[in-house]
């Protein structure tokens, strides 16, 4: 059974609802997006997760901005950004959460750069943000799930990118991931959750068999 986490959420229902149908963990952006929360909407909403694990979702933070997020509580720090191996390790030790990479995959020797995060705590590997984009994620687009074939993972991982309630059972079925990520694949309108969605999307994550 692979483990869900529904990212973007900004709305306290919600993230009580994401919890309550078992989602695992439950993603907050702290970034340019327009699922992007304050430090005061997230202290709020930190208080509806229930059984969940919140993560914080940063994109290049200062040590400021981490600081103030680490302080809220969250024991996850998802680094979506260009943050290099070294500048993982810091964060890490300046934060006291674990970290969660992100790393952007288009080819095979995408995947040669993990081995260069000695000191994270998970990894997530996302399709890269389309050409011109200006924010680091949350496109709804999927990688060719084929070039992870064969490939072992050194960290516990996630797959993310262009997930839906309609295809994550075939992507757990061809990656073999042990856990999921969406956040516009659970979205009718883009930026806002839908129920029925995120529903569909935990279930059929929870029913899908492993390779
Ligand atoms: O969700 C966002 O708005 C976001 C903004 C900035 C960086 C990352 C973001 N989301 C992450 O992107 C991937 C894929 O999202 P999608 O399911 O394809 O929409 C996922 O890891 C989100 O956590």
């Amino acid at each position: 059974m692979a483990k869900v986490k529904i990212c973007g959420l900004k709305d306290p229902d919600m993230v009580a609802f994401a919890a309550r149908e078992g989602a695992d963990w439950v993603g907050f952006v702290f970034a340019p997006s327009v699922r992007q929360v304050t430090l005061a909407a997230a202290e709020t909403l930190l208080l509806s997760v229930g059984k969940a694990t919140p993560v914080a979702l940063m994109v290049d933070p200062s040590d400021a901005e981490a600081q103030a997020v680490a302080a809220l509580g969250f024991p996850i720090l998802q680094l979506h950004g260009q943050e290099t191996p070294a500048r993982a390790a810091e964060l890490k030790s300046l934060t006291g959460c674990a970290i969660w990479k992100a790393i952007g995959v288009q080819t095979r020797d995408n995947l040669g750069q993990i081995g260069t995060f000695p000191d994270i705590d998970g990894l997530l590997l996302d399709a890269k943000p389309p050409e011109g984009a200006t924010i680091a994620g949350g496109h709804g687009a999927a990688f060719d799930w084929s070039i992870l074939k064969g490939w072992t993972a050194p960290k516990p991982w996630l797959l993310a990118g262009g997930l839906t309630p309609e295809n994550v059972a075939e992507a757990i079925a061809a990656t073999g991931a042990p856990g999921v990520d969406v956040s516009s694949g659970v979205e009718r309108i883009r930026g806002l959750k839908d129920r029925e969605l995120v529903r569909a999307f935990i279930r059929a994550a929870k029913a899908s068999e492993q390779p």
